[in-house]
């Protein structure tokens, strides 16, 4: 197969889909891999590095996209992306289409087959492509968050672990899984006072005996949110409901209970975001202010930590690009239903629920499209 990988478009995005030791494996296994000149470069891989691995440099995105069976990338691709996508083409990427309905109806009428990172499953019921770039961000979130509180950058001026003397700042986090559990071990690390909501009582149970006395753990209601909302330097929002769009935790009216100047680091914008005043952001202009409060919403977290998010990411897509490349998308999906569970749009249609729930589009069984 044809194997291609491009350059991040999207701002601030530096990762980059293939590396050169993925490119290598997929030249040994026979394929070829065609790489956009420039694509490594945001993490210090150069062409010849592509070239070393056997595969071939191309000078532009528009030709990897006209000669490419399969597209291998890390963010939804852009609107001028989605527009070289061809029929039967696959496209192997993340796509949270859930809140992305312009996305959704040119991946349609593409006629392309996507297949979406964060849908794949496992056998434990995890999300083993969204794994990792949730640890990066759920780390990052505390990093970011500390930040935005500093004065200079609109925040209240607290230092979150504190000093001897001082009490530490107050950090909730909303939701404990992969986001949750990364943030919670910086945030406490940091010797900050941390609160991790959840409503599933397995994840409390699990937080609370890994934590013990660093973090507290409290159900996920109405009551128990507004309380540690209005408590909250930083409130961290990583809930997710897979392939759905993020359920609106915290309102604008919440906001008004709040300190000012505290910080909501919103890490679920990527599927439309648990704050109802998020809107998203980029790298180059990460916060804006509602109501008094910092907002932090940027929806590619992890490509601010190119290196260490690229080779994350490529340990764990690396198996299913070979399978992909090796089986074809139909014969690979019919053989992996977890790599099924990935298989967003085909031919144009819809082929997981949740998305065509949230966008109200007809959902097609994915196991229709497999012939
Ligand atoms: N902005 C960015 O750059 C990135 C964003 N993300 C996003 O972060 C979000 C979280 O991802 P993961 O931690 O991997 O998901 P996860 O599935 O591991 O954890 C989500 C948790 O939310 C909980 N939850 C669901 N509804 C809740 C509610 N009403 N109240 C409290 N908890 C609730 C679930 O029980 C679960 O424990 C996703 O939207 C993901 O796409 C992930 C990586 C990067
Ligand atoms: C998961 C995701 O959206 C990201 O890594 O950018
Ligand atoms: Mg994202």
């Amino acid at each position: 197969m044809i194997v291609g990988t491009v350059r991040e478009i999207k701002n601030n995005e530096f990762r980059v889909g293939l590396t050169p030791e993925a490119a290598q494996e997929l030249v040994a296994a026979g394929h070829d891999v065609l790489v956009e000149a420039g694509a490594g470069q945001g993490i210090g891989a150069g062409d010849e590095a592509y070239a070393k691995a056997g595969a071939r440099i191309i000078p532009t995105a528009a030709e990897v996209f006209a000669t490419a069976d399969m597209i291998v990338k890390v963010k939804e691709p852009q609107a001028g992306e989605r527009a070289m996508l061809r029929e039967g083409q696959v496209l192997f990427t993340y796509l949270h289409l859930a809140p992305d309905p312009d996305q959704a109806h040119d991946l349609i009428t593409s006629g392309a087959v996507c297949i979406a990172y964060e849908t794949v499953t496992d056998a434990s019921g995890g999300l083993p492509l969204l794994k990792p770039m949730s640890q990066v961000a759920g780390r990052m979130a505390i990093q970011a968050g500390a930040t935005a509180l500093e004065k200079a950058n609109g925040g209240r001026g607290v230092l979150l672990g504190g000093v001897p003397g001082v009490l530490p700042g107050k950090v909730a986090i909303i939701g404990g899984g992969v986001v949750g559990f990364n943030a919670a071990q910086m945030a406490a690390g940091l010797g900050a006072d941390v609160t991790i909501l959840d409503r599933s009582a397995e994840v409390l149970e699990r937080l609370g005996v890994h934590f013990e006395a660093r973090a507290k753990t409290r159900f996920s209601n109405r009551a128990n949110l507004a309380a540690c909302v209005a408590e909250a330097d930083l409130v961290i929002g990583a809930v997710l409901i897979p392939g759905a769009e993020a359920p609106k935790l915290v309102s604008r009216e919440m906001l008004s209970t709040m300190k000012p100047g505290a910080v909501l680091v919103d890490v679920a914008i990527d599927q439309g975001g648990c704050f109802e005043t998020s809107k998203p952001t980029t790298h180059a202009e990460p916060t804006y202010v509602v109501d008094g409060i910092v907002h932090y919403c940027v929806a590619n977290m992890p490509g601010a930590v190119a290196r260490t998010s690229t080779y994350a990411l490529g340990n764990v897509t690396l198996p299913h690009v070979l399978k992909l490349a090796g089986l074809g998308w139909r014969e690979a999906l019919k053989r992996d239903k977890h790599l099924l569970a990935g298989l967003n749009v085909a031919h144009g249609k819809v082929t997981c629920a949740p998305v065509a729930e949230a966008l109200e589009l007809p959902f097609t069984d994915p196991a229709d499209v497999l012939g």
